[in-house]
């Protein structure tokens, strides 16, 4: 693409230097330029990128976009806000790809990754091939890539989405995380649905007050766009969980159809006389779109809400409620929530990627209602992320479970001990065991746990790894669990 029609999609761009020039990439990255590449440098919370413009130019980028006066032997365009600028050029330069896709949004502290699955197995189960890109990975036909976060940047989020229409696919879903939307990392994505899971607390190292954090999410129902709405079937939708005190505000900032669903008070898609059972979960499933019974094998009631979500967001895609619910029965579950370790014991072992409060106690609440024994809960927080869930983590481990035993869980820069010391005060004296090492915590409880009990191994789920100053070494609690089961034999 010609650097001319780049320029021409910014309304605030000052240019020096030869517009006939053809960029074959675009880059925020110095490290990762290629030759041909147009340059982007941002100014991060670490580091400053117009700092690494000798190291792109080295790399053979063939322009720079800027917000400083600078000098190079390529064009230059030099812009107020050089994040914005990369939202816009990014749309054009891959082709606007999100208008050719209905993209579908979750934001929301849990559940939007095991939502993001639900919906995409029912659009794919319904003959609409969807793309994926959530905290996993991002997920394309039956090939997955890595990401680097939940919510990759504009780039990253673009590029995937044009590589999924240019695979077939119809529908994209994304997790918008409130860091990505607060950071501007969606904007430019032209949004066709946007789903609200839950708001309890996470993140308020970064957003500092649960007001600012609730306002990070509304940006993704602000951002639907009016323009959506100039055809019947392609009109914008906002599905929201009406037993969230946040649904109402986020009603009231969106210009979308609102759909509702929800458990505890009235809602457009609803489950009624919910009976949880040892194999799963079964409820009436009552929407807009008539009424059936479910069966299925996610457990608990966050799992409802989940379904609940899900099927919303597949009515507004015009699956039928006879689809969704095959669609519901026969998924088994999604990797590292909730999943069961196996390997011949005479108790249970779950990992589940619980690491807030909330998802915490849903958690243990809902084993403990499925466990004739004892529950073991072996749990540790994340290094430099909010610190002051880590009390309450600590405090909901010990009530809600028989055998606290804390541990480690991606220290990152932090010293674990103090990690755990935070911890520890959530706890006022109730009985824990500490065991630093993670894999020796989960050894421990393998080894103490009797028949009938369940072993719950929370807040790194489908992780292969454990960050340590930078460095991640690799570490599955699955694995660790199943080598720890085969030691006791
Ligand atoms: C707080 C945060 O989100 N920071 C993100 C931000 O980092 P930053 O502002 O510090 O970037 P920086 O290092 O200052 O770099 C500034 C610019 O210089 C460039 N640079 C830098 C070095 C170099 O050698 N050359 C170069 O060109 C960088 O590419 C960048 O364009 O921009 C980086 C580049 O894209 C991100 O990787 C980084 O995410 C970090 C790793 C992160 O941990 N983010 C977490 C908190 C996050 O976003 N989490 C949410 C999910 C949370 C949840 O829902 O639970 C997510 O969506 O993943
Ligand atoms: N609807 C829900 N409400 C509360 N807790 C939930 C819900 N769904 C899942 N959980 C719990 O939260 C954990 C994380 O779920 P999931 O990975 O789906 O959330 P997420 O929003 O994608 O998290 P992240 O922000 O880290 O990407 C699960 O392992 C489970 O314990
Ligand atoms: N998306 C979450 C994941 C947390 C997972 C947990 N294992 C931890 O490291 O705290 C975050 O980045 O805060
Ligand atoms: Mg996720």
């Amino acid at each position: 693409m010609k650097l001319e029609k780049l320029f021409n999609s910014l309304v605030l761009a000052d240019v020096i230097g030869n517009m006939n020039v053809e960029i074959t990439g675009i880059q925020m990255d110095s490290r990762e330029v290629k030759p041909g590449d147009l340059f982007i440098a941002l100014k991060g919370f670490t580091v400053d990128g117009h700092q690494y413009i000798p190291q792109a130019l080295e790399q053979g980028a063939v322009a720079l976009v800027v917000e400083e006066d600078i000098k190079a032997p390529v064009p230059v365009m030099k812009v107020p806000d050089s994040k914005r600028a990369l939202a816009v050029i990014s749309d054009v330069f891959f082709e606007h790809p999100t208008r050719e896709l209905k993209l579908i949004g979750l934001t929301g502290t849990n559940g939007k990754t095991t939502t993001s699955h639900l919906i995409r197995r029912m659009l794919e189960d319904a003959g609409m091939a969807t793309g994926l890109i959530g905290t996993m990975n991002m997920q394309i036909g039956e090939k997955t890539y890595p990401v680097k976060n939940t919510t990759p940047e504009v780039i990253e989020l673009q590029r995937g989405f044009r590589q999924m229409k240019d695979a077939g696919c119809s529908h994209a879903v994304i997790e918008a995380s409130s860091h990505a939307l607060h950071m501007g990392r969606t904007r430019g994505c032209r949004f066709r649905t946007a789903l609200f899971t839950n708001l309890t607390q996470d993140h308020l190292d970064y957003h500092e007050t649960m007001e600012n954090y609730r306002d990070a999410k509304a940006l993704l129902f602000s951002q639907l766009e009016n323009s959506y709405m100039d055809q019947r079937e392609d009109q914008a939708l906002a599905i929201l969980n009406v037993d969230e005190e946040a649904s109402n505000h986020f009603a009231q900032v969106t210009p979308a159809q609102v759909i509702t669903y929800g458990i505890d008070q009235p809602a457009d898609v609803m489950a009624e006389e919910i009976q949880y059972h040892a194999g799963g979960t079964r409820f009436r499933l009552t929407t807009f779109k008539g009424s059936m019974d479910v069966d299925m094998k996610l457990m608990g009631k966050f799992s409802v809400y989940n379904a609940l979500a899900a099927t919303a967001v597949a009515l507004g895609e015009g699956v039928s409620l006879e689809q969704i619910c095959v669609s519901l029965e026969s998924i088994q579950g999604v990797d590292g929530r909730l999943e069961a370790v196996d390997a011949g014991q005479s108790f249970t072992v779950i990992v589940d990627y619980a690491h807030t409060p909330d998802s915490l106690e849903n958690v243990l609440k809902t084993v403990s209602e499925i466990t004739q024994g004892q529950v073991w809960c072996v749990v540790g927080c994340g290094g430099d992320r909010d610190r002051t869930k880590r009390p309450l983590m600590a405090a909901i481990g010990a009530q809600y479970s028989d055998h606290l035993v804390i541990t480690s869980d991606n220290p990152r820069t932090e010293d674990p001990k103090q990690i755990i010391a935070d911890m520890e005060e959530g706890l006022q004296g109730k009985e824990k065991t500490i065991i630093m090492d993670r894999g020796e915590a989960i050894q421990f409880a393998i080894k103490e746990a009797c028949p009938g009990d369940l072993v719950l191994i929370a807040g790194k789920g489908h992780e292969t790894y454990q960050e340590v100053n930078g460095i991640r070494y690799e570490f599955d609690d699955r694995k660790q669990a199943r080598e720890a089961i085969r030691a006791c034999r």
